[in-house]
């Protein structure tokens, strides 16, 4: 079998899909993007066509290794997200060839459902005890949201007091029913997620993600020392390289990269290993399109130490369209109980309905995050 040819098409939201065709008529889908830099990563995934356009798609190990290696420059958020999508493309390709879903070709189920949990909220968390309120009547009981607005590198009481209120207001209004993830979304500088993470540990959130910017990773293990609130991290961090140092360091008790950024299923399959030899669980980040969570969901279903699956049905940046928009088997996303089966069929387990994706990209968006600045004009953390 040979890949003839690669397909790109953004869409609304704010994704990008790569369909790689091959020559005995298999299709593979992946979901190649940086949120915000869509064009760019089209143009690395075009790029890096050239070194697999006539290649044998089952050789997804060495076409991963050239894609990475072959370039002097490697690394970054660009090429590994645009690598990220082609790998998940092969996978599912291969998955396709053989008749089987690519947990199977990793060795088989580890559990048989997947916990996950949601975003509320919105980008200034705002009404999240009106939102949690209508989620856990719908079956959803584990959450999360954004823990402050913009904040200062040096904020007082009156500020720290807000983010407290938020979570205050949660567990009174939902005592211990609820389970909760805190993000702090890089907006958050060292010292304050030291006083952040003090005042909040009395409510016991199930983590606080992106305690500082990925560029202070040197702070984890000393937050980690000043907590007992478990700390998050991943979803800015691009290989095994990335997280090498921080679980060296330590501090960090759940990784979460992005199957979407990080290298693809192939790099996240050994991420979710390294993390399980320093006793760290593995949380995928997710809060894009279809074909990236069944990425993520085929890694949850072999990984002993994934815990939760992120996914952004009703995530406040899908404006425009959907998770499951574009897909034609939606009923194999069911979720129960917060929880999620395997993806039953072949590949990544999910089937695309090309010509919605088609019609959608004839005028997709250019999504691009805020731009925040602080009271004096100085640009905020998003
Ligand atoms: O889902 C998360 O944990 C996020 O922090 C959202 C962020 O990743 C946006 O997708 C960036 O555009
Ligand atoms: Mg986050």
């Amino acid at each position: 079998m040979k890949v003839t040819r690669f397909t790109t098409y953004r869409v609304a939201p704010r994704w990008l899909f790569l369909k790689v065709e091959t020559d005995a008529g298999i299709t593979g889908w992946g979901e190649p993007v940086i949120e915000g830099r869509a064009r760019t990563v089209e143009a690395a995934v075009h790029e890096l066509a050239e070194y697999v356009v006539g290649r044998d798609p089952a050789q997804i190990n060495d076409i991963w290794q050239t894609l990475y290696r072959g370039g002097f420059y490697r690394g970054g958020p660009v090429l590994m997200s645009a690598i990220a999508g082609i790998d998940q493309a092969l996978w599912d390709i291969k998955g396709k060839a053989l008749g089987v879903p690519v947990y199977e070709l990793l060795g088989g189920r580890v559990r048989d459902r997947m916990r996950t949990y949601r975003w509320v909220g919105g980008d200034r968390p705002a009404e999240l005890v009106a939102a949690i309120g209508e989620q856990l009547e719908a079956g959803f009981d584990t959450f999360k949201f954004n823990g402050s607005e913009e904040l200062a590198m040096l904020a007082g009481p009156r500020a720290v007091d807000a983010v407290v209120a938020r979570v205050v207001a949660v567990r009174e209004a939902f005592g211990e029913r609820v389970d909760f993830g805190i993000d702090f979304h890089g907006r958050v500088s060292a010292p304050m997620a030291r006083v952040l993470l003090r005042e909040l540990e009395p409510f016991r959130p199930l983590f606080v993600e992106e305690p500082v910017l990925p560029e202070q990773a040197e702070h984890y293990r000393r937050l980690a020392d000043s907590t007992s609130i478990p700390l998050a991290a991943g979803e800015r961090m691009y290989s095994r390289f990335d997280f090498k140092r921080v679980l060296a360091e330590g501090g960090l008790a759940l990784l979460q990269p992005d199957p979407s950024h990080a290298g693809g299923i192939t790099e996240c399959h050994k991420i979710a290993a390294m993390a399980e030899a320093h006793d760290v669980a593995f949380a995928p980040h997710c809060p894009l399109g279809p074909i990236a969570l069944a990425a993520c969901l085929q890694l949850d279903f072999v990984a002993y130490n994934a815990v939760l699956q992120e996914h952004s049905i009703g995530i406040h940046y899908n404006q425009g369209a959907d998770l499951l928009d574009y897909v034609v088997n939606r009923e194999d996303f069911r979720i129960d109980g917060g929880c999620i089966a395997a993806l039953p069929r072949p590949g990544l387990g999910v089937e695309i309905d090309e010509a919605s994706v088609i019609a959608a990209s004839r005028d997709a968006p250019d999504w691009r995050n805020p731009v925040w600045r602080h009271a004096d004009g100085s640009v905020a953390e998003w």
